[in-house]
């Protein structure tokens, strides 16, 4: 599963930030100038990636509205060549207008980075989101800023201002999708150790080994790729994944700028082959993904698991002591800020040691599991019970004045008193004594000190004969 960080506000101070926006500008400027050469289609020079806009999406959601002039500066540096800024003032104008639109697709892919993924990229179901939200919205309003801007300017006629939008669509979208998970996962995790990098170098060497035979040799090797990154992506580092992805993607798109290469197929062998690939990568993909899911699934149930096993106490399937205490806390918080009273018992099973020794530890434990699930099926769903240890179980009744509360132990002690547990051809019964403590607002008392007054309660039941429920 992809798991990515968000690019957060450093502490780091505005030093830092200054040295991370100036990086990051020479970053986008670079990118910008290599992209308009590396990635156009020629003759029409329409960009195929434009990698820049994932780079002002990491420094305005780094650095906020700081980042605008270096991403705006940028932006106007790598255009001015190509849109003529120096030649007159309109083509000035002009030049400006698309590094504002590169600016405000960058802030705006950053608001709404902050808006919809506060945590940033974290899970597999928050791509959907990222996409729509950050890379697709706001590059769409760049797009037909620009395309109306270039259209208007005279660089493109105005009938092909909607495939460029469509195009300027892809390719900003693209950019962010290559770069924000990259410099995310940069920031956020260690760095990778140099051994783990080796087996990630080979995997996109071979990627990008496929990519150039795919241009020059056999073109369906191109749909090969997507299962060797997939593969990356299943046991490669998060780092690893996204250089390799953003190197494979940069290398295509360049190598088909100059020539569509296995994107435009005439040699029938070539296409059957081309299909194949499609549908074994696919088939891959698709299966590859499933899994991961269904890992994932089974991670969480083994994880649920554990954790019920570490709450709950397994013979009987009540809350053990370990839960049992936060939940009481929990319950004294409660009542302290209401000011109202609750009452807690303790019982036992009374000459539970004679059973065992009768009838056996099997018996026993029968016994155990009926009484707990009189007491289970007795109680109100609110009221809270636990197996303490032994033959001991522990009862919170929220909310619930002395009087009440008594009333259901005694409905509890009548209870367990009917209940009758097979032991070869004999049936035994058994009996409870209880002991019962109410918290009152009006002498506020902790968690240990409460189990102790209910505790003193049921030795006295114990005294006086069990059998029976005493309060103090
Ligand atoms: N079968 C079974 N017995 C248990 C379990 N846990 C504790 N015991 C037994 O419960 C018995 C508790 O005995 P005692 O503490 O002497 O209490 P008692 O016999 O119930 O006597 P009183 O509480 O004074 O009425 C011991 O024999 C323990 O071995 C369990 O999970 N299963």
């Amino acid at each position: 599963m992809l798991k990515l960080a968000a690019v957060s506000r450093s502490p780091g101070g505005s030093r830092a930030q200054a040295l991370w926006l100036a990086l990051g500008g020479v970053a986008y400027y670079a990118c910008a100038s290599f992209g308009m050469a590396l990635f156009s289609i020629q003759p029409s020079n329409i960009t195929l990636l434009w990698l820049p806009s994932g780079i002002g999406l990491a420094m305005c959601a780094q650095a906020g509205r700081r980042a605008w002039p270096c991403v705006f500066a940028a932006s106007f540096f790598a255009n001015a060549p190509g849109m003529g800024a120096q030649e007159s003032l309109a083509h000035l104008l002009s030049t400006c207008v698309a590094a504002g639109a590169d600016t405000l697709a960058a802030a705006l892919a950053a608001a709404m980075l902050r808006r919809h993924l506060p945590h940033g990229l974290e899970r597999l179901s928050s791509l959907f989101t990222f996409i729509a939200a950050v890379c697709l919205l706001p590059t769409l309003v760049s797009a037909v800023i620009l395309a109306a801007n270039l259209a208007l300017g005279g660089y493109i006629a105005w009938s092909a201002s909607l495939p460029f939008v469509g195009m300027l669509l892809f390719a900003d979208s693209l950019g962010i999708l290559l770069v924000y998970p990259l410099v995310a996962a940069w920031r956020a995790g260690p760095a990778p150790r140099p051994g783990a990098w080796r087996a990630s170098l080979l995997v996109t060497l071979l990627a990008l080994a496929m990519a150039w035979l795919a241009f020059t040799v056999f073109a369906g090797l191109i749909f090969l790729i997507v299962p060797t990154l997939l593969y990356l992506a299943l046991r490669g580092r998060d780092q690893a994944v996204y250089v390799a992805l953003a190197l494979t993607i940069s290398a295509i798109v360049a190598l088909a700028a100059r020539d569509l290469g296995p994107f435009h197929v005439v040699d029938t062998v070539q296409a059957r082959f081309m299909l194949l690939s499609y549908l074994f990568s696919t088939t891959v993909v698709v299966l590859g993904m499933a899994l991961q899911r269904h890992d994932l699934e089974l991670e969480t149930r083994a994880r649920q698991d554990w954790q019920f096993l570490a709450n709950h106490d397994a013979l009987t399937g009540l809350s053990n002591r370990l839960s049992f205490m936060p939940m009481l806390e929990n319950e004294i918080e409660r009542a302290r800020r209401n000011g109202r009273a609750f009452a807690v018992a303790t019982l036992d099973i009374d000459h539970f040691k004679r059973i065992n020794d009768t009838y056996g530890h099997q018996v026993g434990d029968k016994v155990l599991v009926a009484v707990a699930g009189r007491l289970r099926a007795a109680l109100r769903t609110v009221d809270m019970v636990a197996r303490m240890g032994g033959e001991e179980f522990a009862i919170c009744f929220p909310d619930t004045p002395a009087g009440e509360a008594l009333l259901a132990m005694e409905r509890l002690r009548t209870g367990v008193g009917q209940l009758r547990v097979a032991a070869g051809g004999q049936q035994v019964t058994v009996t409870i004594s209880g002991g019962m403590a109410v918290w009152r607002p009006d002498q506020p008392c902790g968690v240990d000190q409460l189990l102790d007054r209910a505790d003193q309660c049921l030795y006295r039941a114990k005294r006086e004969g069990r059998d029976r429920i005493v309060t103090d």
